[in-house]
């Protein structure tokens, strides 16, 4: 199944939420969508589960046009599953009956059968009796999931499935979610405010912004490789710093001289923003380039560390928690660059 999503608009109102968003899944991958509050990822979801009609664009899954302007496939039609935040459950309904609850229509033995297999796959095997105020919040979310895949959907949308979950039980359900999905073999869209939850569960990530997807990408490349300022703004953390153009493919940084991927249409004495990740600063206090400590915040396995450079420049370092220093302390840093983003100058910086 290929779910084809092409220059959809949505609006609501006068309000234009989706302005031309395009995007494709292939067949058993997880897709997560991330975007600013208010962005319209739960929109997309909605059009796609046939909630939503759209005004223009088309939707399609395994060559068969859901939505367009003119079609609308009824929602029950769609063989999409949902899966939300809450994850109402049904209260008077057993763990079992909960997830066979879309099977109604099932010979008994082939329902039963398929209830036990999810029990299975989502380690819940023994709690089939149990009423859902009777299991943890995680464990009742689990629940929900194997309802929703019971039916075996074509495609499952999850909408900030594990928002009201705890830190730690999230980062571990994420993990255990990617598990159930691809022993499933289910195709899935994810939608999240949490760039590490997404980076743990999907295959691929697309970013929105103005209604659109700016880059739909791995989120190896969308971490490495923004295709713009905003994605590398947006996914995970860095700072932009000047770097003056002083060849072909060399660049000047405050660390000195670097060999760069050719610099196409720039001039000698051009100036650019380069991103430079937390990760890309290595400290070591045997080198001569030096910045000084502003601000540092413990993380267990490491620090993040503030620093301003001689220029006045501040840049972040991800530094190895052993390596502890005080505020106003001058340590040795330099640059391991593997992968050179630039931008065009802001001019605001
Ligand atoms: N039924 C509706 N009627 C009118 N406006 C709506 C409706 N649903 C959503 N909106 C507006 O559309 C925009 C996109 O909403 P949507 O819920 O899709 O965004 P989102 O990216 O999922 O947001 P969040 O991350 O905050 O949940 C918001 O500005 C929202 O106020």
């Amino acid at each position: 199944m290929d779910l084809k999503v092409s220059h959809i608009k949505h609006s609501y109102g006068h309000k234009n939420v989706l302005t031309d968003l395009s995007f494709e899944l292939n067949a058993g991958e997880i897709a997560c969508l991330l975007g600013g509050s208010g962005s319209g990822k739960s929109t997309v979801l909605r059009t796609i589960a046939g909630f939503e009609r759209i005004q223009s664009g088309q939707i399609s899954m395994s060559g068969q046009v859901l939505s367009a302007a003119h079609v609308h496939m009824p929602a029950h039609e769609r063989q999409i599953g949902m899966v939300f935040q809450d994850h109402a459950l049904f209260p008077h309904l057993t763990v079992a009956d909960n997830i066979g609850f879309g099977l109604f229509k099932w010979a008994k033995k082939t329902r039963e059968a398929r209830v036990q297999q999810l029990l299975t796959l989502i380690h819940l095997e023994g709690y089939d009796k149990l009423f859902p105020h009777e299991l943890s919040g995680g464990q009742q979310q689990r629940v929900a999931l194997a309802r929703s895949l019971a039916p075996r959907p074509k495609l499952l949308l999850l909408d900030e499935p594990f928002s009201s979950l705890d830190v730690e039980l999230r980062e571990r359900l994420a993990r255990e979610v990617r598990d159930i999905l691809k022993s499933e073999g289910v195709t899935a869209i994810m939608v999240t405010h949490d760039q590490n939850e997404a980076f743990a569960v999907a295959d691929m990530v697309g970013v929105m912004h103005q209604g659109r997807i700016e880059q739909w990408d791995s989120p190896y490349v969308l971490y490495h490789k923004p295709s713009t300022r905003y994605v590398a703004d947006f996914i995970g953390q860095g700072v932009f710093v000047r770097g003056v153009v002083t060849g072909k493919q060399r660049i000047c940084l405050e660390w000195g001289e670097f060999a760069v991927p050719a610099l196409h249409m720039m001039q000698e004495g051009d100036v650019l923003d380069v991103l430079i990740r937390p990760d890309d600063l290595i400290h070591d206090d045997k080198v001569t380039s030096t910045a000084v400590v502003t601000s540092k915040v413990f993380r267990g396995t490491d620090f993040m560390y503030t620093l301003k450079m001689p220029s006045g420049q501040e840049v972040l370092a991800q530094v190895p928690s052993h390596h502890c220093h005080e505020i106003g302390e001058t340590i040795g840093l330099y640059l391991d660059l593997e992968h050179w983003n630039f931008f065009p100058r802001d001019k605001n910086q």
